[in-house]
């Protein structure tokens, strides 16, 4: 009886140090996991830098992520020429319309009409260089007086024919066959017809469409429209098996957190994507505990967009409402921050032709490229409310696999180095 109690005292001392040292493990292990949040507004590339992520640590995708971007790219395609036939309607913009024939028609009156503000001495000209191409302030206020004049001359174009409803011409028929197709047909695995592909390829190659792209600020369209649209061939084919640039410029939107775990010296990096858009926001707060680092992402070419959501707020000013949200977070006070400026590739295009100054007039820089991205960055640190806390930026152009790897292994590195140890986050 004795040994017996002695025994089971003994067995019972065994399990409660086994429950300790588990205990323990789990604790060391905790310390030596670094959990990452990828947070920021809808379609700011969270999911994209997610990818990257699995190129760049090996980790690959399953044949059902692989199938799920094919039909993803198909859906894009398919969405982004519905969307552009709209849009063509809206802005009130004729098929086969050339906007270079009114910019040369009305370039002597723009001239003249600037003259008097260009020589206005309070708005001495500036010039800077950007991508060798030369900026200053009569020459951005002369594009968008151009702009003006093409919109007033396509809608007038398009009144005097009769509007949406008398359409006529082979785009039109073209668009009409778009109009009548099933995408559930593509969930289905239905081929997509070669009727269907020449209708796609001759609606985007009309120059009144062309010219609709360039006025996308003013409606919703994917940033992986040209992408889809010049692929449409390879994407539509009955054996497409999307490559790794496919893959990282198919739009999914986020609804399911993802997770990916990969290790960096003994360390256990755990990333979660997260779900930017409105809805998904509220799935946020369940994360947020041991959360060592967040990177926010900002698409920063985004300035003179609205929200998908409403068509009406300008994006930044949604980012930075939510950002301003997120760093003044109790539970997230100890959390570091690193900031992605992305889409930096359609930033430099856009900064060419859509004044940043039009849309945040506190903006004093020259129009270029530069002093626009460090506008923003600026912008976003101004928002952190602790001094102590420091905010790690990179300006980011999250589909290239090499700008993600160097930009990544800064972000790894910085998160084991003593900078995050002080704040005793590792
Ligand atoms: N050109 C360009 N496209 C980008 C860049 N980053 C992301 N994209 C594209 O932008 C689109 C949206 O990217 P996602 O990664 O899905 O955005 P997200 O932040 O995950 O969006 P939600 O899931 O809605 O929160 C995709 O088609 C990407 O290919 C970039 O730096 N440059
Ligand atoms: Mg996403």
């Amino acid at each position: 009886m004795g040994s017996c109690q002695s025994t089971s005292s003994d067995s019972a001392a065994d399990r409660s140090r086994a429950i300790e040292r588990h205990l323990k493990e789990d604790k060391d292990a905790s310390k030596k996991e670094v959990k990452i949040l990828l947070l920021g507004t809808g379609e700011t590339g969270k999911s994209t830098v997610l990818k990257q992520m699995k190129l760049i640590h090996k980790i690959g995708f399953t044949p059902d992520e692989i199938a799920n971007f094919r039909s993803a790219l198909v859906l894009n395609l398919l969405s982004c020429a519905k969307e552009l036939m709209n849009a063509m309607d809206k802005l009130k913009i004729p098929y086969g319309f050339d906007p270079t024939q009114v910019v040369s028609a009305s370039r002597q009156i723009t001239e003249s009409s600037l003259d008097q503000w260009s020589t206005d001495p309070s708005n001495t000209s500036r010039t800077n260089s950007c991508d060798n191409e030369s900026f200053d302030a009569p020459t951005i206020r002369r594009r968008t007086a151009r702009f003006a004049e093409v919109a007033s001359a396509s809608s007038e174009l398009f009144m005097s024919a009769g509007g949406s409803e008398n359409r006529t011409g082979e785009v039109a028929a073209a668009a009409a066959i778009i109009r009548s197709m099933d995408p559930s047909m593509v969930l289905s695995g239905t081929t997509i017809s070669s009727k269907l592909i020449s209708s796609i390829k001759l609606l985007w190659r009309d120059p009144g469409v062309q010219y609709c792209v360039s006025r996308a600020a003013e409606y919703q369209l994917m940033d992986s429209c040209p992408y889809v649209m010049e692929n449409i061939d390879r994407i539509c084919c009955p054996d497409f098996t999307p490559t790794d640039p496919d893959i990282l410029a198919a739009r999914i939107m986020t609804t399911q957190i993802r997770e990916i775990r990969f290790k960096v010296h003994a360390h256990l990096f755990c990333v979660y994507d997260l779900g930017g858009q409105r809805s998904e926001r509220k799935k946020w707060m369940a994360f947020f505990d041991n959360v060592k680092a967040f990177i926010y992402m900002v698409a920063i070419s985004s300035y003179d967009q609205t929200c998908f959501e409403d068509s009406q707020t300008n994006r930044i000013t949604e980012s930075l409402n939510l950002f301003h949200s997120l760093t003044h977070h109790p539970a997230l006070k100890k959390t570091c921050i690193i900031l992605f400026l992305n889409k930096i590739d359609l930033f430099k295009e856009k900064m060419k032709v859509s004044p940043l100054v039009e849309y945040f007039p506190e903006y004093k820089g020259l129009g270029d490229y530069e002093s626009g991205a460090l506008y923003f960055e600026r912008t976003f640190r101004d928002e952190n409310p602790f001094s102590e806390r420091d905010i790690y930026t990179h300006f980011t152009w999250a589909t290239d696999t090499s700008n993600i790897s160097r930009v990544m292994e800064n972000v790894t590195m910085a998160l084991l180095r003593a900078a995050c140890e002080n704040l005793g986050l590792i």
